[in-house]
């Protein structure tokens, strides 16, 4: 399958190529007999910041996760329909690749309990990059990139739980970029912060997009207005979350088509 064009939404973001990077085709998503996702269709535009937002238990995060098939994680999870990465079924790709070419960030920063640098590092070893003063070029860059390299370079030893929460989600950012992806995932990647760093990871967030495809969960609706060029609302009918309405992010919180998507956009619901 070819990059879908993503038809009158371009011309209201010319920031964005006129390109999906991943397309979603009826995708369902069920844990047991209980389905909590139906029929989402959905392309989410290259080198844009895409913000998913509905009120708790509409199936965000669990789209999220089956974007890089975290999924396949989960006891009785199951993923219906089909996405597309680029041209590519991600069924279809070997699920440590896929990962590689799709991070995610959570909403608790999570380093692993060893150095600032075998953070980074460990990463690398994984994926098969075996010359060292390359995997240091990347990991200075990865810090560059994250703004930590100068408030931390001479820390790089020490355990990354020493960090503050905002340099570990930074860090977490890090590890991701680390390993040159093309989308990073991210579920709610300021809320478990204080403000001021919430506030420096938003910036960064920001920084990313033209560069990475970013999609982000959000609560947070003054959030994804200030950082996303489009926005995916959600809601859950008859128990089942569903997508309302998607589009770039002013007319989604201006010019909302649905009764639904007006009424959550201005606090009225959800
Ligand atoms: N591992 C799991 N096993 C069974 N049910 C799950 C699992 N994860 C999520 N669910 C259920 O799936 C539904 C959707 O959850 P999900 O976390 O995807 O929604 P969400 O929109 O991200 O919610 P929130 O905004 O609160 O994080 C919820 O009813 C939840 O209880």
């Amino acid at each position: 399958m070819m990059a879908t064009r993503i038809g009158e939404l371009v011309e209201t973001q010319a920031c964005c190529e006129p390109s999906a990077h991943l397309s979603l085709r009826n995708v369902s998503v069920r844990y047991g007999e209980q389905t909590v996702l139906s029929e989402v269709s959905l392309d989410i535009p290259r080198g844009c910041i895409t913000a998913l937002i509905g009120p708790s238990g509409c199936g965000k995060t669990s789209l999220l996760s089956s974007l890089n098939r975290l999924t396949d994680h989960l006891p009785d999870c199951h993923v219906g329909g089909t996405i597309w990465l680029d041209e590519q079924r991600i069924s279809a790709l070997d699920a440590l690749q896929l990962r590689r070419r799709i991070g995610m960030i959570f909403q608790r920063p999570n380093p692993f309990p060893f150095s600032v640098h075998r953070n980074l590092d460990l990463p690398l070893r994984e994926h098969g990059v075996r010359d060292k003063a390359e995997r240091e070029r990347r990991i200075e860059q990865a810090l560059r990139d994250v703004g930590l390299w100068n408030e931390i370079r001479d820390r790089l030893q020490s355990s990354a739980l020493r960090l503050s929460g905002g340099q570990q989600q930074r860090l977490c950012i890090a590890r991701a970029l680390v390993l040159a992806p093309e989308i990073l995932l991210m579920d709610e990647p300021c809320s478990a912060l204080d403000p001021l760093s919430a506030s420096v990871v938003e910036d960064l967030i920001k920084r990313l997009s033209g560069r990475y495809t970013v999609i982000i969960v959000t609560h947070n609706l003054a959030q994804a207005r200030r950082i996303a060029n489009y926005t995916a609302f959600f809601w859950t009918r008859e128990s089942q979350g569903c997508l309302i309405e998607f589009g770039a992010c002013q007319q989604i919180f201006e010019q909302p088509t649905d009764a639904l998507t007006a009424a959550y956009v201005a606090g009225r619901s959800g």
